[in-house]
């Protein structure tokens, strides 16, 4: 059959809202072996390079799939815990904590799963899930508070594909950015005011967002605009003046240029500027992966010190703190508004189930 439908479907079911949580992925295991397929089907992806696909066939396959899988494979074996990648812990935790709050306020009307948009757990298997489980109506939260083409927009891009295989569509809403969504602003400047509280303030507070090509913007992009609004919004919310925060992009990747001031070249300029201490914080990453622990707790604190540093703090992520899943869960009961529950398609007098309608119709199942 061409066209996937749900499984066990009847009659009298009734109809659930279908929570889709999401983030970028992650390898298996902290090896070379685990590194290779994960780093193939991510870079492989038109939405994060935008090379001529033949061109690009060539560099990945012929120099990066040779050499950066063990270069990655030693960075994520730095931080890999007991349980996993950070960011597969983190996230399957947030997604523990969101399910219990649904479980507690909706019951069996709402159900919940989580997905990676590249490796494990797939997007397709998470949508599965949702809909044998009865859900007509799905929102997606993918997580990443600023929109980008490359990781909301290709996070959209499976969805939209997983859809071409199925035959009755569920309801689709799908949560683009939360960068400037008051909640969302407050917990981050939450988070920094309680790490004032313990350790004071520093010279300057660093707002660390991932990089993308500064082509990516050119074209268009409104990645950059709402890393500088949030930064903004939480600047504002700390009551900082715009000499005690700066905003800056990490984790570049390839020869062109990215978006700029470089983090990794602010913090090794700050101190001969007499800046001699400062706090980093991630905003674009809503939980601690290999970009934040490895790159930003360690490389760059080593940058910072080596060129004069005196003092370097790095705030975590929110990963799967109270405020952040109320937040996270507030965000998706706004993006539910209007979708009823609980309704069944009927009472299915002449038959009950795909089962019996074939031998009501006589016909071959
Ligand atoms: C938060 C948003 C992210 C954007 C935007 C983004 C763009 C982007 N990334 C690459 C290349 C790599 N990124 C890698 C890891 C990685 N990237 C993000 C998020 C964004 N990426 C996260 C959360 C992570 C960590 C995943 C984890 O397992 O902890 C990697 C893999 C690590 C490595 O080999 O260095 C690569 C490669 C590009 C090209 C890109 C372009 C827009
Ligand atoms: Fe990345
Ligand atoms: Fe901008």
């Amino acid at each position: 059959m061409k066209y996937q439908s749900q499984q066990g479907f009847t009659h009298k079911q009734a109809d659930k809202v279908g929570v889709l949580i999401t983030n970028l992925g992650t390898p298996e295991a902290p090896t070379k072996k685990a590194l290779k397929p994960y780093l193939k089907q991510f870079l492989s992806d038109p939405r994060v390079v935008e090379v001529p696909k033949l061109i690009w066939w060539f560099i990945l396959n012929g120099v990066i799939l040779r050499f950066r899988p063990k270069r990655s494979a030693h960075a994520y074996s730095t931080v890999w815990t007991e349980e996993g990648s950070p960011l597969l812990v983190h996230t399957k935790n947030q997604f523990t904590g969101i399910e219990k709050r649904f479980a507690d306020k909706w019951g069996d009307d709402v159900v919940v799963d989580f997905a990676m948009r590249y490796g494990q757990p797939s997007v397709d298997s998470a949508i599965d899930n949702l809909l044998n489980k009865g859900a007509r109506k799905i929102v997606v939260l993918p997580l990443y508070p600023q929109y980008c083409a490359s990781t909301t927009g290709s996070t959209f891009d499976a969805i939209a594909a997983d859809f071409t295989q199925r035959r009755w569509l569920p309801e689709l809403r799908f949560i683009n950015q939360y960068h400037d969504h008051d909640p969302y602003i407050t917990c981050i400047a939450q988070s920094i005011k309680a790490h004032w509280a313990n350790h004071g303030r520093a010279d300057k507070l660093l707002f660390s967002y991932h990089g993308i090509p500064k082509r990516y913007l050119l074209n268009g992009d409104p990645y950059h605009c709402q890393c500088y609004k949030t930064s903004r919004l939480i600047a504002q919310a700390l009551g900082l003046q715009a000499d005690e925060y700066m905003t800056v992009f990490q984790s570049r990747f390839g020869r062109e240029e990215w978006l700029k001031p470089y983090t990794d070249e602010t913090l090794k300029g700050l101190p001969a500027q007499g800046v001699k201490s400062v706090q980093v914080i991630c905003p674009g990453f809503s939980s601690d992966c290999l970009e934040t622990v490895e790159e930003i707790g360690e490389e760059n604190r080593e940058y910072f010190m080596e060129s004069g540093g005196e003092r370097y703090e790095y705030i975590t992520s929110l990963n799967a703190e109270e405020g952040h899943l109320d937040m996270l869960f507030e965000l998706l009961e706004q993006n539910m508004q209007g979708w009823k529950t609980g309704d069944a398609l009927g009472t299915a007098k002449t038959y009950e189930n795909r089962a019996e309608l074939a031998k009501a119709l006589g016909a071959e199942q």
